[in-house]
């Protein structure tokens, strides 16, 4: 039959069909394809289920093989038993041992005095004990005993020789998933160490750990997920720990882990560190290797992944820079610069030119993180440097849009994938709201402005692309705007800025540290690429709180965060330091300055 005659049979045959059957057909079909959708869906969602019980009994199977390694939370009888002990340390031992700062630590490890093996199991011991109430570990990494014994062995003694360090569970670590609390990604072990865990390693550093993260790592107020469940901020239980590095957090400040891994794209290390109190860099992108971790929103090249250090002084964080700023990782990585830590940098005595502020254009931060970066002002001054009061340009405008626009260009697609089927955190809740056409988003945000302006700006601020054409441009204006930045800080002579880590100190977990803009004064450096120093400077007082009476919200997003300090006394308060790119070093100087002045002071 010719291809036109079987045309005109079947429409002849059609033609005799009513339209009422044409329509009954095709919604039949499309409902077919929606139930078989909905069968999908449904049968991932109970597959996940059944993943992350599993995953959970595995976590503790883990953690029992760690515990029972030696006999810390066990009766030293019952490890025998087990034939796993080998040490036994008292608990003022391991009080020694895990409370001892970075150096002295690596000293003791270096001159034989101490035991990777005893340390390790110190560091062990204080993670399981602290995890019960904390829950920031993800999974222990049972191949930190041999590796601990081989350290022992060594009679080459590298760096890190013996530290016990944690890893953000999106790092990757051989024979363990990065599952980012989403259980899509359970059962997919990495095949090979990232390439910062293995020049760790290389350098003799021992990861022991991996720690907790939000659901799919977009959230900066609580650490939360449905595989590992929620970790708490060790100040106070009832707060949360910030994210997305929020186990690192948590771990840091309960004396857990003296330093570990921690990522950020839009302020993921700093807020944890902020809310736990303890210390962190956020490099320039590129100057450490994201290679080999967990790849989401690694797409995106207007923002880029950072791997940094979280620790517990300013040592930690050196140590670790120092000792991944080596050839190993510019070989493993050909895509980093070359550039080793240059102590001639660090150690510089040349006085600086600092610039200061609270207020970013967008309200004052509440009066505890005030007077957090006035006390590091007058410290830095006492210091020699000369420190002046800065605003920086167009923050809560042109560079919030450029910021947001270009963080959810994807309208968080990749993200909401990474979570499909699964069962959704709340601190991710709000997400869903990118599946809202823009038009309608668009609306809401003129409906919203006269009440929450921040809510306004955010629904304006994740406008779509609508062609690559469209991409490019914007692109191009982002980084004239940061041209312009560039040039209004060396207009000032800065060397470096001093400001409010996040407007507020922990906030309690729930909705409130669900709340958008909790990251407001610290994703500009994820925008503009500038490498970020965090330094707890002080904690929360009594005037503090009598001064946050008074204090007068300009905002939705002022009342909730003002609401959320009170009762915040002894909680720890966070100044973030920021310098041009590349120049960590210049970075870590100011910290330990501020770190040594506000020792000085204490004494
Ligand atoms: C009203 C619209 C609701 C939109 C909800 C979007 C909420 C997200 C806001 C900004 C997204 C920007 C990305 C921020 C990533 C933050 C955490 C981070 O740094 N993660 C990466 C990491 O862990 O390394």
């Amino acid at each position: 039959m010719q291809f036109n005659e079987l045309r005109n049979k079947i429409v002849d045959e059609l033609s005799t069909v009513g339209h009422r059957q044409v329509l009954l057909a095709v919604a039949g079909i499309i409902g077919v394809h929606f139930v078989w959708a909905w069968l999908k869906w449904f049968g991932l969602r109970v597959k996940n289920a059944g993943k992350r019980k599993r995953k959970r009994e595995e976590r503790q199977k883990m953690i029992d093989i760690v515990r029972n390694s030696h006999v810390q939370s066990e009766t030293y009888a019952e490890a025998v038993k087990y034939g796993k002990h080998k040490h036994h340390l008292s608990e003022e031992t391991i009080d020694s041992i895990t409370n001892l700062p970075t150096k002295a630590l690596l000293g003791q490890l270096k001159s034989g005095q101490l035991l990777a093996v005893d340390v390790l199991h110190a560091f062990q011991h204080k993670a399981l004990e602290c995890d019960k109430d904390l829950n920031f570990i993800s999974t222990p990494i049972v191949e930190a005993e041999a590796a601990a014994q081989t350290c022992d062995a060594a009679v080459k003694k590298g760096p890190l020789h013996g530290l016990p360090v944690s890893i953000k569970e999106s790092i990757g670590v051989k024979g363990y998933d990065c599952t980012l609390g989403c259980a899509n990604w359970i059962d997919r072990p990495w095949e090979e160490d990232s390439v910062v865990v293995k020049v760790l390693k290389r350098q003799g550093a021992i990861p022991f750990m991996k720690t907790n993260v939000p659901q799919t790592l977009v959230s900066t107020g609580v650490c939360s997920n449905p595989i590992y469940g929620l970790t708490k901020n060790p100040h106070d239980v009832t707060r949360a720990t910030g994210g997305s590095s929020g186990g690192e957090g948590s771990a840091v400040a309960a004396g857990a882990s003296i330093v570990g891994l921690g990522t950020d794209v839009g302020s993921s290390i700093r807020v944890p560190c902020a809310f736990c109190g303890v210390y962190g860099l956020k490099p320039s992108w590129d100057r450490i290797s994201n290679k080999g971790n967990h790849p989401q929103m690694s797409g995106n090249k207007h923002l880029q992944f950072c791997v940094g250090p979280m620790g517990r002084d300013v040592d930690s964080l050196v140590v670790i820079m120092k000792a991944l700023l080596c050839p190993d990782m510019f070989e493993l990585d050909s895509y980093i610069p070359p550039i080793p830590f240059r102590d001639e940098i660090y150690e510089g005595l040349r006085p600086l030119r600092i610039g200061y502020y609270w207020n970013d254009g967008g309200g004052d931060a509440m009066p505890a993180v005030q007077r957090a970066v006035q006390l590091a002002k007058s410290v830095l001054e006492k210091k020699g440097h000369l420190l002046l009061p800065w605003t920086p340009p167009d923050v809560q405008t042109k560079a919030f849009e450029y910021f947001h626009r270009i963080a959810l260009a994807d309208q968080l697609e990749e993200t909401l994938l990474l979570s499909y089927g699964d069962k959704r955190d709340t601190c991710i809740a709000h997400h869903i709201f990118l599946k809202i056409p823009y038009f309608i988003r668009s609306v809401l945000a003129v409906l919203v402005k006269p009440v929450d302006g921040l809510m306004s700006k955010f629904l304006y601020a994740s406008k779509p692309f609508s062609s690559l054409y469209e991409w490019f441009s914007y692109g191009k204006e982002a980084d004239a705007w940061k041209a312009e930045f560039q040039t209004a800080w060396q207009s000032q002579g800065l060397d470096a800025v001093i400001c409010p880590t996040t407007s507020c100190t922990a906030l309690p977990l729930g909705d409130m540290a669900d709340s958008v803009g909790i990251e407001r004064f610290s994703w500009l450096f994820n925008l503009l690429n500038y490498p970020t120093g965090i330094i707890p400077v002080t904690k929360v007082t009594a005037d503090d709180e009598e001064k946050l009476k008074q204090y007068k919200p300009n905002s939705k997003y002022e009342k909730v965060v003002k609401r959320g300090c009170e009762g915040s006394e002894g909680l720890p308060v966070t100044v973030q330091c920021a310098t041009l790119p590349f120049q960590e070093e210049l970075c870590l100087r100011i910290m330990k300055e501020l770190e040594q002045g506000l020792v000085k002071m204490e004494n």
